[in-house]
């Protein structure tokens, strides 16, 4: 039985301030790098095969303050897509192999692209629409923030993704890690536990906290 791990990165410094983030490269805040080191911690003993992060240096440090605790002891090694898959695959000699563990970085996984409102603060564009309005931006499915995604957009680069590369490692046995964003996780989620667009309203999915699914007969199933 294969092991999927998905987790959004820590607390970053705009998750802080309350500032739309979307594509805006923000790092770590103190607080996310503790999260990030408590994940860890909790996964410590789980042998994974492959990492997968966004291209965005939050789920990065995420992914590394955790790997770094792992029992295995052994050494991410971050290899780019450069955009082309197919140039994926085992660099390394075999010997090398045994000690590494990969961890594939790619846009598809980047967080939901906010449009207009990154670097606005919540609360306050709040005051400006009307909380009803905002709430529709950031949770609906398909109502995209102003010249940005809507989740519909997101799921249609996050899907095809997770499934020509994280569902095939899990196929061929493999536990792999995910390290991601809030937005590029509901819609893995929605697809894997096959949300409603109504369900998908009320996902929220906390910084730093890894949820933990189990693959067997081509099912994932949350543990
Ligand atoms: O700002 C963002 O990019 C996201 C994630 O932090 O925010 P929200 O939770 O509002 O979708």
């Amino acid at each position: 039985m294969a092991k999927l791990v998905l987790v959004r990165h820590g607390q970053s410094l705009w998750n802080k301030k309350n500032v739309f983030t979307g594509w805006v490269d923000v790092p770590l805040s103190t607080v996310g790098i503790e999260e990030a080191l408590k994940a860890g911690e909790t996964l410590a003993d789980v042998e994974f095969d492959a990492v997968y992060t966004s291209v965005q240096v939050r789920a990065l440090e995420t992914a590394m303050i955790a790997m770094a605790q792992n029992k295995s002891e052994k050494t991410p090694v971050v290899i780019h897509s450069d955009g082309k898959m197919s140039e994926w695959g085992v660099i390394y000699s075999e010997e090398m192999n045994k000690n590494i563990i990969p961890v594939y970085r790619d846009w598809h996984l980047n967080e939901r692209y906010y449009g207009e409102l990154q670097g606005m603060n919540k609360a306050e564009t709040a005051k400006t629409y009307g909380d009803e309005q905002v709430h529709i931006w950031r949770r609906s499915y398909d109502v995209p923030p102003p010249n940005g995604e809507c989740l519909q957009d997101t799921a249609e680069r996050t899907i095809p993704f997770f499934k020509e590369n994280i569902l095939k490692q899990l196929k061929e046995g493999k536990n792999v890690l995910v390290s991601a964003h809030g937005n590029s996780l509901r819609s893995i989620v929605m697809f894997i536990e096959e949300l409603s667009k109504e369900e998908v309203l009320k996902l929220e999915i906390p910084t730093g906290v890894p949820l933990l699914f189990s693959y067997e007969n081509d099912k994932l199933t949350r543990e």
